[in-house]
């Protein structure tokens, strides 16, 4: 590609501006942001070769990506609209998709067939440009939920950039993106946030956090992430994430129950079940995610 425009220079926007320079898929990045601060840093990091400030920036693109919180995206879109040339292709890293292919159709109206929504299953607790890294998303999948509008030529030049940053293509409808995600995603984010905030407002907050040990440390490593992002995210996926949580708050009941009666069997028959659906889905991924066997014939 000659030129990518990347709205939102943070660990998303960035890890995709370097990924693909690494790569040598592009000539040219310009970034696009909110924050001064972050274009500058963005700019002074090599991960963009230019800011812009106006979104004519984008009508000689071959690619823009979204890469901002999903609540700005209906408002990023209507701004580049006019300026948007029919070679371009539009594309997003949105952790939710329904909100924001709504958000594309009432942005773009006849334009839209030019946006392909998608999501890096690839992140972490992190956030800005220094944050951003050329490896984040190899052999992590980028699932794409095309519009019925989008021609198949435009969904594979988005998939091709991605699978030029590493990342391995999947393909599901918004509606399926937005319920698998309020489950692994969504879920565990606002339950991190609520155990740590929890803890945090009880009177004797510092002697607990002085103990709290690793398997505190990993259970809540996730809310060290970008609260705007997740205020974002919990909203725009709101029906899928209430449904999740009524389950979760239904579990836990169950095992209060367990507990209460002191009955060990059942809650060792919960954890053993856990235990094992554990190890099988980290077998899993860490077969899905190793990386090629390199070959020894002579
Ligand atoms: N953090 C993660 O692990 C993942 C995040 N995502 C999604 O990627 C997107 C970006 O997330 P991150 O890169 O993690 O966040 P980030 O906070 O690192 O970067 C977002 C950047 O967007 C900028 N921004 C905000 N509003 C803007 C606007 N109206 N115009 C231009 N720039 C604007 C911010 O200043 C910031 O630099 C979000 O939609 C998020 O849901 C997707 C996969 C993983
Ligand atoms: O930090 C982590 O482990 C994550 O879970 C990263 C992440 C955050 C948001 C996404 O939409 C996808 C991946």
């Amino acid at each position: 590609m000659d030129k990518v425009v990347i709205i939102g220079v943070g660990l998303i926007g960035g890890s995709f501006a370097r990924a693909l320079k690494k790569a040598g898929a592009v000539r040219h990045v310009v970034g696009i942001e909110r924050s001064a601060a972050f274009a500058q840093r963005a700019l002074a990091l090599g991960i963009v070769d230019a800011v812009a400030t106006d979104f004519a920036a984008v009508a000689d693109a071959d690619l823009v990506l979204l890469a901002a919180p999903v609540a700005q995206t209906g408002r990023i879109l209507a701004a580049l609209a006019p300026h948007l040339a029919p070679g371009t292709i539009v594309t997003d890293a949105g952790s939710t998709k329904a909100d924001v292919v709504a958000a594309g159709r009432a942005a773009l109206g006849d334009k839209v067939a030019q946006f392909v929504p998608g999501h890096p299953i690839a992140g972490r607790e992190t956030n800005g440009p220094d944050a951003a890294i050329d490896d984040l998303y190899v052999g992590k999948k980028f699932v794409v939920t095309p519009l019925a509008e989008n021609a198949a030529p435009d969904i594979d030049k988005v998939a091709a950039a991605w699978r030029a940053c590493g990342a391995v293509i999947h393909r599901l409808t918004p509606e399926e993106h937005d319920k698998v995600f309020a489950a692994v995603s969504h879920l565990p984010h606002l339950l991190a946030y609520a155990l740590v905030d929890d803890i945090a407002n009880k009177p004797h907050a510092d002697l607990l956090f002085q103990y709290a040990a690793s398997g505190f440390r990993d259970f809540t490593r996730i809310a060290g992430s970008s609260p705007e992002m997740w205020r974002d995210i919990s909203l725009a996926n709101q029906a899928a994430l209430l449904a999740e949580l009524d389950a979760y708050m239904a579990q836990l009941a169950q095992l209060r129950t367990r507990l209460a009666a002191g009955d060990g069997a059942s809650l060792e028959a919960v954890y053993g079940n856990a235990q094992r659906a554990r190890r099988q889905w980290i077998e899993a991924i860490e077969e899905a995610e190793a990386p090629p066997p390199t070959d020894t014939a002579e």
